[in-house]
């Protein structure tokens, strides 16, 4: 590397001559390459925006200047072009750089995103700011063709064009979401790519409503309605035109002289101003430009085959035994259809779509819409699944509340990345889905001790009338064997596997080893050790509760989600309500007050002290304090 080393900050990069920026493109596309190759990382988002970040920093001035990344994936340009190229291989370690923008990591990552769709309203909060305060710096959201499926994004586009600030919205067209982009926007964006016509009348147009000459009155106003359909049959990108932006391109994405010329263009304009640039996602490492979505989000790989490092004897994930239990499950009831918010391979729902496309839906990055859209098939007749990331529900809160849970419609929700997902950090934990549905009446809410177990809630509720709920992890399952027939459960009912007259432990989900494990250690100390998989968080088992309280002094609850409102805060209220909080003391274990960083999981529960080890450590305490 010879040039890249040279930038301390995007000042350095203005010294570099334009005839050296595509050598530096080659050294950040190496360096990015080498270091998701052993860390992991949004490899193919970023190697698909090298030259759009360098024309961003070379001709705007960071940090006076503010880029707002949306979903900030592919903001690793951005971090090697400011300063943080000696801590790039600590990217996505413990303790190390974040894969996504944070105000404190930099100055010069003006705004924390991780969940999509938010840049142009963050960007025009931003742009508000500057002109309340009298300032005159520029603002630019990038966002992706994915990212622009959001409904967020619409309601920035929706007010930034009537309010008519200086505001530049850079679109990353890569006609990719993690898979392909959906969607009818995403047509017309592929219209305006591939239509040779428009790009050349679009020029000619231009040319002879310049030439109109300038007249008064009545025969002004005739030209002015002219010169407005002719631009709307014939100039592209008239749709952000009508929404109060200037449309620039599209600009090829790895030309360089264009990006620039087109961003300095831009930079003039008092306006808000869309700027559609075309790029290839992967762009420079074949097996990314061949198959993006493997190489959109990945695991640890081999640089010179793009094959994968992956553990032969890992058990099956969770989401693999989801998958084949709700196409085995799908089978048998025709009145499943199957809903997805852009992420059919993430959730394993690819694979119910292959089977039954009909009943299968990627409704693009909405998951409010997905919801509500799955409680209209609910309201006639159909039993709707929708397959979400713990982390991205939260987007559809209201929509679980008002449309789902409030009309108690039969609905399936499943949430996959429950608990800690270890390298996305903070933005990507399923933290808090016990809590924030816990509180809605109606809602069955279930969380498997094993991936067999899974598969059994699975159809239970299939077959439940009314909302529910089962969540569970990221990564292998336990490695349990299948049972050969998938059956229901009593809904409400715990599972005690294990006896103990001294402390017992409830836990759910991830939490259930664990808690089998706590137990070894303590019965080592002496202790008699009782353990629940208390399988279901709403509605509780009040009866074994009940019964538990009068056996035991102690008893421990276990969760991988926040302690405010969840799991544990349902027993201790239950167990007050009982009047049994004299007699046998509750002691919650979860998540604690604060956003849990990235970095491995196991890591991170050592922190939180939700290891064995650790758990067994608080619970002895806590013993102890109650002799
Ligand atoms: C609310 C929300 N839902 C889902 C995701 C998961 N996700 C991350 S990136 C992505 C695709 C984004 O596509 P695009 O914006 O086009 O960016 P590209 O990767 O193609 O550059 C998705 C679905 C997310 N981050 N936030
Ligand atoms: C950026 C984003 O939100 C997704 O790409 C996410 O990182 C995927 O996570 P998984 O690797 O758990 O599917
Ligand atoms: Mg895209």
């Amino acid at each position: 590397m010879k040039l890249l080393p040279t930038i301390h900050a995007p000042s350095d990069l203005k010294n570099i001559p334009d005839a050296q920026l595509p050598e530096l493109c080659q050294e950040i596309r190496e360096e990015i390459l080498e270091v998701t190759s052993r860390n992991g990382g949004h490899l193919a988002p970023n190697l698909g925006v090298v030259e759009l970040t360098v024309a961003l920093h070379k001709v705007f001035s960071m940090p006076r200047d503010k880029i707002v990344w949306d979903v900030g994936h592919q903001s690793y340009v951005h971090k090697l072009l400011t300063g943080r190229l000696d801590r790039f291989p600590t990217l996505r370690q413990y303790g190390g750089l974040c894969g996504f923008p944070k105000r404190t990591e930099s100055e010069y990552d003006c705004f924390g995103t991780g969940h999509s769709s938010t840049s142009i309203s963050a960007a025009l909060g931003i742009a508000c700011a500057r002109d309340l305060a009298g300032d005159d710096y520029n603002v630019i959201a990038v966002i992706g063709d994915g990212a622009l499926t959001g409904g967020e994004a619409m309601e920035g586009l929706n007010n930034a064009g009537d309010l008519h600030k200086k505001l530049i919205v850079v679109l990353n067209d890569n006609e990719m979401s993690i898979s392909k982009n959906v969607g009818a926007l995403s047509s017309y964006l592929t219209e305006l790519r591939t239509d040779p016509t428009y790009s050349r009348v679009k020029t000619e147009v231009e040319g002879f409503l310049k030439s109109l000459p300038s007249i008064g009155s009545s025969v002004a106003r005739a030209v002015g309605r002219l010169k407005d359909s002719f631009k709307y049959f014939f100039v592209p990108g008239m749709l952000f035109e009508d929404f109060g932006f200037k449309y620039l391109g599209p600009v090829d994405g790895h030309d360089l002289p264009a990006l620039m010329e087109t961003f300095e263009k831009a930079k003039q304009l008092d306006e808000p101003v869309f700027i559609h640039v075309l790029t290839t996602k992967g762009k420079g490492y074949k097996p990314a430009e061949e198959r993006p979505n493997a190489f959109h989000g990945t695991g640890p790989f081999d640089i010179a085959t793009g094959k994968k490092f992956s553990n032969p004897q890992a058990p099956a994930t969770y989401t693999k035994v989801f998958s084949d239990a709700l196409v085995e499950l799908g089978e048998k009831n025709r009145k499943v259809v199957a809903i997805t918010a852009a992420m059919p391979e993430g959730t394993g729902l690819d694979v119910f779509g292959k089977y039954y496309p009909d009943r299968f839906f990627d409704v693009g990055i909405a998951e409010q819409h997905g919801v509500t859209m799955g409680a209209g098939l609910a309201a006639n007749g159909y039993h709707p699944l929708v397959a979400l990331y713990s982390t991205f529900a939260q987007r559809a809160f209201d929509q679980l509340l008002h449309d789902v849970a409030m009309q108690n419609l039969p609905f399936t929700l499943c949430l996959d990345r429950a608990g800690l997902v270890g390298d996305d950090g903070s933005t990507h934990h399923g933290a808090y889905d016990l809590s924030y549905l816990r509180l809605m009446p109606n809602m069955v809410m279930m969380v498997p001790g094993d991936e067999n177990e899974l598969r059994h809630m699975l159809k239970t509720s299939l077959e439940y009338n009314g909302p529910s709920v089962l969540r569970y992890p990221r990564g292998s399952g336990l490695g349990v064997p299948l049972d050969p027939e998938i059956h229901t459960l009593p809904i409400g009912k715990s599972k005690r596997l294990q006896e103990g007259s001294q402390i017992d432990l409830w836990a759910v989900g991830t939490m259930v080893d664990t808690a089998r494990k706590t137990a070894d250690l303590l019965e080592k100390q002496g202790l008699s050790v009782g353990v629940v998989n208390a399988r279901f968080v709403k509605p509780l088992d009040r009866e074994a509760l009940e019964a538990a309280s009068h056996t035991v002094k102690l008893l421990v609850t276990l969760e991988e989600n926040s302690l405010a409102g969840g799991f544990g805060e349902g027993v201790l209220d239950a167990l007050n309500r009982m009047g049994r909080l004299k007699e046998c003391r509750v002691l919650n274990l979860g998540i604690p007050d604060l956003y849990v960083p990235h970095g491995k999981r196991e890591l991170l529960l050592r922190d939180l002290k939700l290891d064995p080890e650790g758990a067994a450590d608080t619970i002895l305490q806590a013993w102890k304090e109650e002799l």
